[in-house]
């Protein structure tokens, strides 16, 4: 276990090298692969780092494909990580993993016998790269560990040899234990440690502070904890207590439980719902293509073989209603009177061989017994008999009929997810029996945090996520225990920032900048002499959330390390400009500026902006170079903008991700823009980190000292400025874990009137009036995007409508305007033709495909038509409809949907055009339960159930929170429990490379 964290420590150490990948990717694999959270998100946090220092020197393209395989590293299965480990194996010139760890053993066992091991570890180098974290002399380091159940004896045997051999003791668990306890009194909760099965953390310590505490009392008080009454006491959670001091359960399920990762209470409360049964509102009146809820009992359960390659599973279940065609509405489902029965066809489909055998359909269809009593809930569709319907993508939970009947009043109805081969069942009654044993004064959070954060009780919280009353409260529920999350990530962050900090004034400083926005930007008299001529080269004035939003930039720009922040505003708000700025504020100071866009469409726009606004500059002012770089640019071109990057002749670079290309060089690369930076994965991102800069005399820029001078004599990573409408999640946990920085730009400029905005059934009459619309648009002068899901007609989707083949139609209709068409599989010359010409009015209509959804800017495009806009995310929706209502001119947008059933769900649109909110309505009208469910958008793996679209405020609030505690007591002495519950939980942020 000891030498896991030494070996992840050690990765991100200056000295790491390709040996310690072997001995971290051995110790994995002795380990099983071990599925904790904390240490797999290191484990490939490190083999990250390896692996892109591969890709960068020789491009090795089975090393790309192994980067993007990484990200789902701490995510996947054992089978998963084990492959992928072999994978790396083979890589490293092992003939597999086996072959690997062979390797591995016998070279561990022949340094052993030559006592070089302790070469592997050298604790300055560590302590050189984690200021925080301390070994040797100083006190100890914290590498929070789940610590398996069983631990391979080869590990143990090592432990002692790094031990014996580095100088410092390492000693049994116990041993450790009071070390710690002497080093670190306020650390309480460490006492009820039992044994070194159940206690989720890791320590490496000094010998002379082992030596510090050796009272055998104390030590016996601490194995007895664990036969302690369940209860909450300062010095001790009730939540980490083991597993089994929970009263009335066998050995079997003990262990049953244990053995499915629930070693503690806090475990298994972790265990959230899947979703909730609203049984008070389960079978309304049955809209096709709605997203329904049914009670009803299994009536059969097939699995059918329909070809040698084919197979389905038919699970039919008879639901009672009311017999009121108008009001289905639920009622007593064993009473009999005024029913009739539905039947629900559950289909899901197989393909392949190896899903028709026997067996399998076997297996399959026992999965649902007759008679069962079910919880069904997905989209209907009618089938052709009376009274039956189909559902395709349906969840089914089994329930007791008796707490069926008794939540069908009472309120939500909790449904688990299994683990492990545990029933969903089991763990909700074990679940409910810790409920009863908590108490209200578990809870470590300050009153005054409670009470200004409005946050429930812990106990409360608890209650409320497993056994909520309603809705609501288990909405408060999970605000409070996201609140949670977020908040002792940042309390963490926060106070290792403090405790790197020596006095009290530097602490006092650095809270201060985190809470005072102020301070955070420089005045606009302190902007360069070439961010103000661009400025003025604008043809309007900066919003003030623009002119905030350069200022804070520009403050991050003038500090020596890399900023990393996240420009967010609504679609249309401004931020190019903003970001243009920004790399004109480096440009000054004799740097390059890099922009990268996801689209080539983009690239040119911005670039042909660029060049408008610099030509508007006085004639004598300095004017900095600047190129465009995609995969379109010739490669005569290229040379040149790849030589004019290198050696410093070009400022600024604007392109797609060809900019990220090994062959790209800069100079004195000092910021890279990232626009719509979800289109990038975190890799290609990262990848400007690669680029990094050094300032050497002979790289001289042309363009340079136009103010400022080339202070910085150090090579250091270009700045990262990431700018979105729509942020993902991705970007949250970046936000949380890569430090980065939040800008947001709050106003719209200023004139622009709200897009008026109307969703329609796409039928007859519908595309009369929306025809009608568009004439009167054209006669006054606007332009009209219309937007197709898709380029051609298609024999499977008849229902779609494609551009291509209403070019003619539509031309036929509007003889007079021309007509432009622009879709993906046009050239991007063609692309940019198209636009162009509808830019200058040469087309009056363009119609397209989703490739105007991001950053297309034709600021009198006036009016949106999207056709069979229920194909659509409301997210997506909104990113196009921000394409109009960029100038001053009333727009308006048309929503035409090809199904009465959706629109209702689009209606959201004509009520709000608020960015957030609607991706917030997007998840919520994905169906019930999306909230708490994995693997939905949104998602990040690190917080089950955060979701980044709504629970950015949370984060937000709990940053503050932590100021406040911290501002209190910088050392946490005051909230002993905080610091406790701070101790017990992982500082996820920490290792991260
Ligand atoms: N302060 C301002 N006053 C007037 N117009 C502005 C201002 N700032 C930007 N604009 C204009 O608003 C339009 C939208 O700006 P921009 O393209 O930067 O928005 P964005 O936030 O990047 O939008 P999207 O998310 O759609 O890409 C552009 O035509 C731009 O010229």
């Amino acid at each position: 276990m000891a030498q896991v964290a030494t070996l992840f420590v050690q990765a991100c150490c200056k000295g790491f090298n390709e040996s310690h990948l072997t001995s971290a990717i051995y110790f994995e694999a002795q380990r099983g692969y071990c599925n904790t959270f904390g240490r797999t998100m290191r484990f490939s946090n490190f083999l990250h780092s390896k692996l892109l220092k591969w890709c960068s020197r020789s491009n090795h393209t089975s090393a790309q494909k192994l980067l993007e395989e990484i990200s789902y590293y701490s995510t996947a299965s054992t089978s998963e990580r084990s492959k992928f480990l072999n994978k790396i194996s083979v890589l490293m010139g092992y003939t597999n993993i086996q072959d690997l760890v062979e390797h591995e053993r016998n070279r561990r066992q022949s340094m052993v016998d030559t006592s070089d091991f302790v070469d592997e570890f050298d604790f300055s180098v560590i302590r050189g790269r984690f200021q925080c974290i301390k070994v040797g002399d100083s006190s100890l380091i914290g590498l929070y560990e789940e610590v398996p159940e069983q631990v391979n004896l080869l590990e143990l045997e090592s432990s002692d040899q790094y031990i014996t051999t580095s100088g410092a003791r390492w000693e049994n668990f116990d041993s450790f234990v009071d070390a710690w306890e002497s080093l670190s009194p306020p650390i309480t909760d460490i006492n009820s440690l039992a044994s070194r099965e159940d206690k989720p953390f890791m320590v490496l310590f000094d010998a002379q502070h082992q030596q510090a505490n050796s009272d055998a009392e104390t030590k016996e008080e601490k194995r007895d904890t664990s036969k302690e009454p369940l209860k909450g006491t300062p010095t001790e959670s009730v939540l980490d207590k083991r597993i089994r001091s929970l009263p009335g359960l066998t050995s079997r399920q003990y262990r049953q439980l244990e053995d499915s990762g629930f070693y503690t209470v806090r475990k298994l409360l972790h265990h959230f719902p899947r979703t909730y049964a609203d049984l008070q509102h389960a079978q309304d009146a049955i809209v096709e293509g709605h997203y329904l809820m049914f009670v009803g009992t299994v009536l059969s359960s097939r699995g059918i073989r329909a070809s040698s390659s084919f197979s389905f599973l038919e699970v039919i279940v008879g639901c009672k209603l009311q017999n009121d065609a108008e009001d289905c509405k639920i009622e007593d489902i064993c009473g009999t009177e005024n029913k009739k029965t539905i039947y629900l066809h559950l289909k899901k489909f197989f393909r392949g061989t190896r899903f028709t055998s026997q067996p399998f359909l076997r297996s399959i269809q026992s999965k649902y017994k007759e008679g069962d009593c079910v919880y069904v809930s997905g989209k209907v569709r009618k089938m052709r008999t009376k009274d039956h319907y189909e559902m395709r993508e349906y969840n089914v939970d089994t329930v007791e009929e008796e707490e069926l009947n008794a939540n069908v009043q009472r309120g939500p109805y909790p449904l688990y997810p299994s683990k492990a081969g545990i029933k969903p069942n089991f763990l909700s009654d074990i679940i409910s029996r810790v409920l009863k044993t908590l108490t209200i004064d578990m809870d470590p959070m300050p009153d005054e945090i409670l009470k200004d954060f409005n946050l429930l009780n812990l106990c409360d919280a608890y209650i409320g996520i497993h056994c909520p009353m309603n809705l609501n409260v288990a909405g408060l529920a999970r605000r409070r225990l996201i609140f949670d999350d977020f908040f002792y990530l940042q309390l963490g962050r926060l106070f290792q920032m403090l405790d790197a900090l020596g006095t009290p004034m530097d602490k006092e400083t650095l809270l201060d900048k985190y809470k005072n926005h102020e301070l955070n930007s420089v005045c606009f008299d302190d902007w360069s002499k070439l961010t103000k001529t661009f400025l003025k080269a604008l043809p309007y004035s900066l919003t003030p959330s623009q002119q905030n939003a350069v200022s804070e930039i520009i403050w991050d720009l003038k500090r020596p390390v890399p900023m990393n922040r996240l420009l967010q505003g609504d679609v249309g708000c401004g931020k190019t400009v903003v970001a243009f700025l920004a790399c004109m504020e480096v440009i000054n100071s004799g740097f390059q500026a890099a922009f990268m866009v996801p689209t080539e469409l983009l690239a040119i726009q911005h670039y042909e902006h660029l060049l408008s606004f610099l030509e508007s500059f006085g004639g004598d002012e300095c004017r900095p170079s600047v190129a465009l770089l995609t995969g379109s640019t010739s490669t005569k071109q290229s040379r040149t903008i790849l030589k004019g990057l290198q050696t410093g002749e070009i400022a600024m670079v604007v392109g797609t991700h060809s900019l990220i290309a090994e062959k790209v060089e800069f100079s004195a690369l000092r910021i890279a823009v990232i626009d719509e930076q979800h289109r990038f994965g975190v890799i290609q991102r990262g990848k400007f980190n690669s680029k990094l800069y050094s300032v050497l005399p002979s790289l001289r820029l042309n363009w340079r000292n136009l103010e400022g001078s080339l202070e910085d004599k150090a090579y250091m990573a270009p700045h990262v400025l990431a700018m979105s409408a729509t942020p993902i999640p991705r970007t949250l946990a970046l936000a949380l874990y890569g430090d980065m920085s939040l800008t947001h730009i709050t106003d719209l400029p200023p004139g622009r009137a709200p897009i008026e905005t109307f969703v329609l059934e796409g039928n007859e009459i519908g595309f009369e009036n929306v025809f009608q619309m568009m004439r009167d648009e054209l006669i006054t002068g606007g332009k009209v995007y219309l937007v197709y899901p898709v380029i051609d007609e298609s024999e499977q989707l008849p229902q779609l409508r494609a551009a291509t083949a209403d070019f003619e139609s539509i031309s036929d209709k509007f003889k007079g305007y021309q007509c432009g068409l622009l879709h993906g599989r046009m050239s991007i010359d063609e692309k940019d033709d198209a636009l162009k010409k509808f830019r200058y009015g040469e087309t009056r209509i363009l119609l397209a495909t989703q490739v105007i959804e991001i950053g297309v800017d034709v600021p009198d495009a006036t009016m949106m038509v999207v056709m069979n806009a229920e194909r659509f995310g409301i997210a997506q929706l909104h990113q196009l409809r921000g394409r109009v209502g960029r100038g001053a001119r009333k727009s308006k947008c048309i929503f035409l949907s090809s199904t009465s059933g959706t629109l209702d769900r689009l209606k959201v649109l004509e009520r709000s055009s608020d960015g957030f909110y609607l991706a917030n309505a997007d998840l919520l009208l994905r169906g019930p339960g999306n909230l708490l469910g994995k693997k939905q958008s949104g998602h990040i793996p690190e917080f089950p159930i955060a979701r980044l679209e709504i629970d950015g405020n949370i984060l937000q609030e709990a940053h503050l929170a932590a100021l406040k505690v911290l501002e209190k007591s910088n050392d946490l002495q005051l909230f002993p429990k905080l610091r406790a519950e701070l101790s017990m939980r992982q500082p996820l942020c920490i290792l991260g490379d």
